[in-house]
């Protein structure tokens, strides 16, 4: 992994009228890794990733990705970083009144592609996102909780990006479904040599994928590093996550990211 930072965020202040989310935020987002954003319920991990993306305005800060400040930047830039990235909502958002192959389709369209291309493309991300080939034809509601992730990952692959970004990847999935997607999204990191900005509360998630992490709270990112820096921290909360019962249930098993 070559460790200098693809996303670069100083200063983030966000704020909903007059409650603020994040105040003097600072966070690094190295080339080539997994970065796992973990934190309390409602300490903006959502509206953190929503802000790197551009979907937030943040009220002070600066926010660069590959260089490019996210608000400031001229318009050729920010659309060049659009295509740099893919996102992966919660809740998959997918429209409901598309297929699969087409909802991957959406995010190529202004690329002006053939309708043979663009369909063969689709097809690969949804073979990628691990779903069989079948599933391009089907409407989201057809498709179980786990397919339908896999459906707004295959999306998010549409356009090659470099980053993506998960928001609660795993989130709603059952343990077995939860462990594949964890070695899917593993995998294709390591295949395509992506980075990985990803949300989660999902301790096997984060033992299984996590190159390092970043921990929200007090408005800020507090701590980032490896499973075994963040044990060591005597931050209550900190602590308390990384070895709680659940904790030393997911972490105290040879994963190879002990060391
Ligand atoms: N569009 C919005 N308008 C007003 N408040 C918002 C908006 N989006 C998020 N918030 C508030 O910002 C705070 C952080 O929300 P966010 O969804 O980022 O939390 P989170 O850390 O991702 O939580 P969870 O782990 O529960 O998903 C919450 O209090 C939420 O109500």
């Amino acid at each position: 992994m070559v460790s200098d930072p693809i996303i670069r965020i100083r200063g983030l202040r966000t704020q909903f009228g007059p409650k603020v989310i994040h105040e003097g935020l600072d966070l690094d987002v190295m080339r080539g890794e997994i970065l796992g954003i973990v934190g309390g319920s409602g300490t903006g991990k959502s509206v953190l990733l929503r802000s790197i993306v551009g979907l937030l305005t943040p009220a002070a800060g600066t926010i660069t990705v590959d260089g490019v400040d996210v608000q400031r930047a001229p318009p050729a830039d920010r659309a060049r970083l659009r295509g740099m990235w893919g996102v992966m909502f919660q809740d998959g958002a997918l429209f409901s009144t598309l297929t699969v192959r087409e909802n991957v389709e959406v995010p190529m369209r202004p690329l002006g592609l053939d309708a043979g291309v663009r369909r063969k493309l689709a097809d690969l991300k949804i073979a990628m996102a691990g779903l069989p080939p079948d599933a391009g034809d089907k409407y989201p509601s057809q498709l179980s909780g786990g397919m339908r992730k896999r459906a707004g990952l295959a999306r998010a692959l549409a356009l090659d990006p470099a980053i993506l970004f998960l928001d609660e990847p795993t989130a709603g999935l059952d343990p077995i479904g939860a462990a594949e997607f964890d070695q899917l999204i593993r995998g294709l990191t390591d295949a395509l040599g992506l980075t990985v900005f990803l949300v989660t509360h999902d301790l096997d998630t984060l033992a299984a994928c996590c190159d390092r992490i970043a921990v929200l709270a007090e408005k800020r990112v507090i701590a980032t590093g490896t499973i075994p820096e963040l044990r060591r921290l005597a931050h209550p909360w900190v602590h308390a996550y990384f070895n709680g019962p659940r904790a030393r249930a997911a972490f105290d098993q040879p994963t190879g990211k002990e060391l």
